[in-house]
Formats: C-alpha cells, structure tokens, sequence
C-alpha cells in the first residue's frame, strides 16, 4: 500500500493506495467521529462493493442512499434527495458521510456533506480510476446545471480517500482510459519526468499492469496533493489542474452530458489547448505531437465531434468558473510539463482550433 498525504493544516487527510482497502475497516473506520454514517452510492456500484464496505460499519448507526448512474444524475435535485436522507436518519453534525463510487458520487456526497448543517465529513472511498487519481482528492465538490459543469458547488476537503485497486477490476476499459486522460494531464502540466515514464509505460498502464497502476495512481495524487496543499480554493497555481476542462467541460454540456466521459472532454480538450498554444507561438509544435501521440496510443479521442457547432461551444466556455468579467481566462501550454493562465484569448484563435 502507498499513503500520499494531502497537507493542509489541521485538516490533513490520507490517501491510500492499494488492495483490500475496503476490507480493511479498521483503517478508515478511524477516521469517523459520530454515530451516523450516511453511504452514497450508485446502483451500479452498490450491488458490487456496498457489502464489503458494510461490513466494515458494524455498531454504526448507518444507513444507504443510491443514485441512478450517470453524469446527467450529477445534480441539485438528488442532492436534495441526499439531504432528505440525511434528515430521516437524524444526522447529527458529527455524522460522516462515506462517497462510494466514481467522480459523479464523489462530487455530489461530498457537496451534499459540505451542505448538510453547514458542513459534515465524508470520506471518499473512489471506485474509478478517474476518481482514485483526481476527483477524490482536493475538496471540489459540486453539481452541474443545464448550462454548464460543475457551476455549484464548495470546497470541502475529505477525513480519508480510501483508494482499493481491487475494485477496478470490474471498471470497463472505456471508463479506465477517461481516468488515464487525468494522469496524463498532471504530467502534461507540471511533470515532465512523470510524462516521460508514461510514454514508457503506457501500454503497461492500459493493460492495467498492477505495479505501473500503482505508481501512476500515486504519482499522480502526489503531484495533486502538493497543488492543493498550496492553493486550496484556486486563487492560482490550482485552475492549472484544469487544463483541458474550458475546452472539455463545454463539450460535455454540448452533449447534454451523456456523449463524452468527463476524461475524454479533457483528452480532447487537452489537444485543442495545445494546438491553440502552438499557434500563439507559446509551445513548440513538437510537444503538441508528443501529447497527440501519447493520448493516441492510449486509445483516448483526440478531436471534438463536428455535431457541435464552433460558436456553440465558445458560447458555452463563456461560463466558465475561471473568466472575469468580460475576459475569458484559458489554460495554455508551454510544453510537456509547463502550463500556463492566459487572459484575453481572441475569440478567432479559439474558434479556429475548433474548426469553427
Ligand atoms: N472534484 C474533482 O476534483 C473532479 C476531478 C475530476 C473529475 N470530476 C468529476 O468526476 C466525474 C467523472 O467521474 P468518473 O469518471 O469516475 O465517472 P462516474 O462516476 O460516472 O463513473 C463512471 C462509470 O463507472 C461505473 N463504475 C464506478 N466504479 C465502478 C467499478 N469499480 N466497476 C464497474 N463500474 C464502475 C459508474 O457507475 C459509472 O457508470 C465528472 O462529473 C467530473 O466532473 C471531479
Ligand atoms: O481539482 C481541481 O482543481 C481540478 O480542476 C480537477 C479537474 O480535473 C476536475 O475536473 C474539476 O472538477 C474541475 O473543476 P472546475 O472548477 O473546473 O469545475
Ligand atoms: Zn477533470
């Protein structure tokens, strides 16, 4: 097992990583304070792990709240529902609420935690490859809206994440390469060594070859963890994590969010960052070929579907949490392991990556 700790003080929490976490109740039952314990699930998760990790809650008074599957579930109405549930098994503010699944159930227990009495902890107990290496750590909860991503939510940090690669083996291939898609942006962001061992290790890590599965998951939870640690709630050096996303949650919302998997919104919009970098002279075009080549070899979508049209999607970057007042902020890139926030990207430069 490895343990990344994410330090923020007097709220640090582990990471582990490893088999037989979810069966090791002793560790993470630790880290609840209360009597209640509320598990949010999905009803594709729970038939698989929600007995394993009741086990672990014998003497608690706990109770078990499913939602349906899928990101267009990801929203205001069933954290309301959460909230209910919550309130029926008379929650108390020392109450825990455990996050068992992917990203969508991650966000939405954690932001329902950060709501319920102004705030509960919740343990994050991630059954994807996406949420073990980027939404179970660092705090971002949230819902989408109709019009766009994520645009409600809170920070609210996580007591432990609780990381068993023992669950993704029932993950399908399609949804473990969208969460490979979020490795290979830390490394495309800040990580050139790390970059390098993924274009070594790459059909290793596709194979999920569990010795290269381990370190790319840790590795890529370190280099999270240290953003975090310095920049909790994004004030600047963490919109750098979102490389990709201005470009990749606006193609999720185009398609009503059920077309693209979130990872493959950032593949896609990682690509299109980094052609529109090269084209401002700020990246070299070979560091573009390099990410091409390696999100290719992944088997990861590299181009945006032509269904939307190019106005549309600039349309729906315009919401995006990280613009000012009248001015668009993008990530940009310098190159494998160098990104950037850049103000006042001209619209035309925009809509010619996408083709528009
Ligand atoms: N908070 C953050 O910092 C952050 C970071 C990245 C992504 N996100 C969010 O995370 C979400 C995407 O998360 P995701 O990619 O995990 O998607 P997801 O939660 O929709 O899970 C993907 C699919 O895999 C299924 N599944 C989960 N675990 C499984 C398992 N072990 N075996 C079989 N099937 C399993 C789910 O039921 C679902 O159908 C998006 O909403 C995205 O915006 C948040
Ligand atoms: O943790 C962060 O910070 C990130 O930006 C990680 C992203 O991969 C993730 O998709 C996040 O949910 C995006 O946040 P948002 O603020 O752009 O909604
Ligand atoms: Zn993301």
């Amino acid at each position: 097992m490895q343990t990344v700790d994410v330090e923020l003080a007097g709220r640090e929490y582990p990471v582990w990583i490893g088999p037989g976490l979810i069966g090791d109740s002793a560790r993470w039952r630790a880290r609840i304070r209360g009597r209640h314990v509320l598990v949010v699930s999905n009803t594709t998760v729970a038939p698989l792990y929600l007995g394993a990790l009741e086990q672990g809650l014998e003497g608690l008074a706990w109770s078990t709240h499913l939602i349906d599957d899928g990101e267009t579930h990801k929203t205001f109405a069933n954290v309301g529902k959460v909230l209910e549930a919550l309130a029926a098994m008379g929650a108390t503010r020392d109450a825990c609420v455990i996050a068992l699944g992917g990203g969508v159930v991650g966000d939405l227990a954690g932001f329902s935690a950060a709501c319920w009495m102004r705030g509960i902890d919740f343990i994050q107990v991630p059954t994807t490859l996406l949420s073990m290496v980027d939404s179970s750590v660092g705090g971002k909860t949230g819902v989408n809206l109709p019009a766009g991503k994520n645009l409600v939510g809170a920070f609210h940090q996580p007591r432990a994440v609780v990381a068993d690669i023992d669950v993704l083996r029932t993950l399908p291939q399609r949804e473990f390469l969208a969460g490979v898609a979020e490795i290979v942006k830390g490394a495309a962001i800040g990580d050139e060594p790390f970059f390098a061992w993924l274009e070594a290790n790459a059909d290793a890590l596709a194979a999920r070859e569990p010795g290269v599965l381990v370190e790319a998951i840790a590795r890529k939870c370190a280099y999270k963890a240290g953003v975090v640690a310095r920049d909790e709630t994004e004030q600047g050096e963490r919109a750098l994590l979102n490389l990709g996303h201005t470009f990749g949650h606006a193609l999720e919302t185009a398609g009503g969010y059920s077309e693209l998997l979130h990872g493959e919104g950032v593949a896609i919009g990682m690509v299109l960052a980094a052609r529109l970098s090269a084209q401002l002279g700020m990246a070299p075009a070979a560091d573009t070929e390099r990410l091409l080549a390696l999100l290719r070899r992944l088997g990861l979508p590299t181009q945006p579907s032509r269904a939307h049209p190019a106005s549309r999607i600039l349309e729906l970057m315009r919401l995006d949490k990280k613009n000012t007042a009248g001015t668009m902020r993008l990530i940009l890139w310098r190159g494998v392991g160098r990104a950037e926030i850049v103000p006042g990207v001209a619209d035309d430069a925009i809509l010619g990556v996408l083709g528009g």
